[in-house]
């Protein structure tokens, strides 16, 4: 499997080997041994499975806090997204800044993403689905979201305010100053 770090290392794009023949492919999405390899030591608890089916949809930005925080691994299984990490560990060098990377179904790619990251999708395509295993169960009592626009964060999202699809929730996530210090 490549590992590529981002430029905020603990965020992580994986591309599992795609075995083609003239059926198709064949592909491990998901190996805990090969995982560990890589240095991802998370137990995943749940899986997860998103259809959104206009192009411009965000969602997020998400995070559950302690000590229900989740580590992803997410993936597309049809469609494309731009998926964004923001960290919000306290007193981390990065604090505030995003890295970002296009998943894809015909790539085959993954992206890992830490429980101390807030943590969007927006969708590149039409009817685009999204599975990812978490590391912690759902909880709506520890679930918390940041302003997907919010200028203090410059993500360049491949959508505008006028066109995005979004939840009546993320339309009200607070801005990123007004967060409080979940994670250090
Ligand atoms: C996330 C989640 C939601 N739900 C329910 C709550 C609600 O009724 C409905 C839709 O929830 P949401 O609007 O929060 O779904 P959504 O906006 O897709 O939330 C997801 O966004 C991406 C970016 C993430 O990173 C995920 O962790 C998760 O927060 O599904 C569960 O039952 N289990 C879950 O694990």
């Amino acid at each position: 499997m490549e590992v590529e770090k981002l430029a905020i290392p603990e965020v992580m794009v994986l591309r599992p080997v795609r075995h083609q023949d003239d059926r198709g492919f064949f592909c491990e999405t998901y190996n805990r041994r090969t995982l560990a390899e890589c240095g991802i030591e998370t137990e995943f608890v749940q899986d997860n499975h998103a259809l959104s089916r206009r192009k411009g949809t965000v969602r997020g930005l998400h995070f559950q806090i302690p000590p229900f925080g989740q580590d992803k691994l997410i993936r597309v299984a049809r469609g494309a997204i731009l998926d964004v990490a923001v960290d919000i560990r306290v007193g981390s060098p990065t604090y505030g800044r995003h890295v970002s990377a296009v998943i894809s179904a015909s790539e085959g790619n993954q992206i890992f993403v830490p429980a101390c990251f807030a943590h969007g999708i927006a969708t590149l395509e039409p009817d685009t689905e999204v599975i990812y295993k978490v590391s912690n169960h759902y909880s709506a009592a520890h679930d918390r979201g940041v302003l997907w626009n919010d200028p203090d964060l410059g993500i360049d999202w491949p959508v505008g305010d006028a066109d995005v699809t979004l939840s009546d929730k993320d339309r009200a996530q607070p801005r990123f100053a007004d967060i409080e210090d979940w994670f250090r």
